[in-house]
Parts: C-alpha cells; sequence; structure tokens
C-alpha cells in the first residue's frame, strides 16, 4: 500500500480496515486498484477455486488472509469471495440492477462498512480499476468506511441486511445513535425510500416529482449520503426535460455532474454524461414529452 493515504490497522470489533494517515479532502481519489480476479454472477465454491489456481503463490497466500464471515458455514473459497467480493459495474439493488461481475481487491476489501460511509466504490470500466473517493472531509485517524449495505432503511433493516450478508451487527456512526436521534434518522431514511419509490411513479407530474427531489436532497443531506444523490438529480433532469424547461434540466445536470466528479472521480461514464447532457439537454430522450412547462432547479 504504498503512496496512500491510509494504513491498514485492527479495529476493535472489525477485524481489521483502513485508517487515514492524513487529512483527505472531499473528493480526493483514496485508491485505485486491479482486482486479483473476478467472477461472474453464477460464481460457485468450483469457480473460485478455477480462478484461484491461475494465481501465483503469493497471490494464493494472500487471498486467503482476506476476512472470511463464512467460516464453518462455507468453505473457504467461496466464503472469502462473498465477505469480500465488490461489484464491478453498475449496481442498484432499489432498481435492481446487479453488476455484472464482482472482483476480489486485496487492498480495497479491507474497507469496512458504515451506513453513512465517507468513501464511495465506484468501478471505473476505462481504467479496468476500482476506484474509492472520499466523499468528505477526512481527518488524520478517521476510519475509512464504505457501505455495503442499502441506506436507505431504518437502523434494524439495514442490521438485518448486513448480519445475514456479512454476518456483523453494524456499530456503525449512524447505526450508534440512540433516542431521538435514532428515531429521527430511522424517519429520513424511511422517508427517502417512499420518495425514491414515488419519483419512479411520478413520470406524468414532472412538478411533484421536482418537489419529491428536493425533499429527498435534503434529506440525504441530514444524513450525509452525498453519493446517494446523483441519481435524484438525474430524475430531476428528466422532469424538466420532459417538460422542456431546459435551463433547470441543465442547472440539475450540473449538480449531478458536481457531485458525481467528487464520488465517482472526473473520469467516470457518469460525468461524461453529465457533460455531454449539459451542453445539449435536447439529446435527452424524454426532451418535450409533455406539454411545456417551468419546473425549478436545485437549491444549492
Ligand atoms: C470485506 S471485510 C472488511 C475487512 C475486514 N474487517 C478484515 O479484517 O479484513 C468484511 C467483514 O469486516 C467486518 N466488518 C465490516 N464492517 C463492519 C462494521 N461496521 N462493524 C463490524 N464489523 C464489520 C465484518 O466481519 C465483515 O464480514
Amino acid at each position: 500500500m504504498n503512496d496512500t493515504p491510509f494504513s491498514m490497522q485492527d479495529i476493535p470489533g472489525k477485524g481489521k480496515g483502513l485508517i487515514a494517515t492524513r487529512p483527505i479532502a472531499q473528493g480526493e481519489l483514496i485508491l485505485a486498484e486491479k482486482p486479483l480476479f473476478f467472477q461472474s454472477l453464477r460464481h460457485s465454491n468450483a469457480t473460485v477455486l478455477a480462478a484461484l489456481t491461475s494465481l501465483s503463490d503469493a497471490d494464493q497466500r494472500r487471498y486467503f488472509s482476506l476476512a472470511n464471515a463464512w467460516k464453518g458455514i462455507h468453505p473457504p473459497p467461496i466464503g472469502i469471495f462473498i465477505t469480500n467480493a465488490l461489484p464491478c459495474g453498475e449496481n442498484d439493488a432499489g432498481k435492481g440492477v446487479n453488476a455484472p461481475k464482482a472482483g476480489i481487491f486485496l487492498d480495497g476489501s479491507r474497507f469496512n462498512s458504515s451506513c453513512q460511509p465517507n468513501v464511495n466504490n465506484y468501478w471505473n470500466e476505462d481504467l479496468q480499476k476500482i476506484t474509492f473517493w472520499a466523499t468528505s472531509d477526512i481527518a488524520s485517524g478517521e476510519e475509512l468506511c464504505m457501505c455495503y449495505g442499502d441506506t436507505f432503511k431504518t437502523r434494524e433493516d439495514r442490521r438485518r441486511q448486513l448480519q445475514s450478508s456479512f454476518r456483523f451487527v453494524c456499530q456503525c456512526v449512524a447505526c450508534s445513535k440512540e433516542g431521538e436521534a435514532l428515531r429521527a434518522s430511522d424517519e429520513r431514511r424511511a422517508a427517502i425510500a417512499r420518495l425514491y419509490d414515488e419519483i419512479e411513479a411520478s413520470g406524468n407530474i414532472p412538478s411533484l416529482g421536482v418537489r419529491e427531489v428536493k425533499m429527498a436532497l435534503r434529506l440525504l443531506a441530514e444524513e450525509n449520503l452525498l453519493e446517494r444523490s446523483v441519481s435524484f438529480c438525474i430524475d430531476a433532469i428528466q422532469f424538466c426535460v420532459s417538460v422542456s424547461d431546459i435551463k433547470n434540466a441543465k442547472a440539475w445536470a450540473k449538480k449531478a455532474l458536481e457531485v458525481s466528479i467528487l464520488t465517482t472521480g472526473p473520469n467516470s461514464k457518469e460525468v461524461k454524461t453529465m457533460t455531454a447532457l449539459m451542453e445539449d439537454v435536447r439529446q435527452h430522450r424524454s426532451f418535450g414529452l409533455l406539454p411545456r412547462a417551468k419546473l425549478s432547479g436545485p437549491e444549492t
């Protein structure tokens, strides 16, 4: 791990984890890494074993030193794979989109999980590398955490999901809230989930859709979930182009672009798409589908 702004350390209750060794600015690239190997969605113990046989002895040893949440339940090769594999491609459980392949990353697999992450993982297809971006300013000594689960759930549901997929009880900053702070956080996340579904159904009422997007963005900001705001901005672009509101469509594309640069890097597919869209929003497939109307742009 040379030239990286973190070191691997023992973290009480979590095994190993990655700790910032200097302040890291929001939008900074923390790590870009090639996979040790990939597996398709249809992996099994046999396919993982086959992939391992083509690795050097040293890499095989590195693989078997990774965490295994499934000791005694699954054979080690597949147990380690499902504990550590990261999606390589678009992955959005809410939209039923699964990345076509997952990879093992010797450093990247050491990020622990937080439901209020300070790191976003993004598979860059052009580079054939997974990249990790700081989604907020991070102090030296802070743990670097990505998110393994669905953040638009209450603590109880998040813990259930993480327990069943990764076999740990999440003690992250969001899950450690108690009393009124926990109640408010649960309510905000459940509201974001409702808005996420309602926005999908608001296609024919764009003014309502944009209002819902703004509400969701306010809640996301309160929960410090910056990286999740891009898909809502993309919905707002769609609402604005559908009624030929070019000015506000561009304003939403600019916001999506700014957040995408911070969370997926300046060379991601999303950044290229948003840049092209800002140059000519008329190219959007929904342009002018509904009668002309004036909507509104982002609040900040
Ligand atoms: C991909 S590994 C992460 C690195 C791992 N801690 C290690 O020692 O290599 C996933 C495992 O890390 C642990 N882990 C990750 N996030 C955690 C959290 N928020 N709380 C407790 N354990 C966590 C769990 O044991 C989980 O199955």
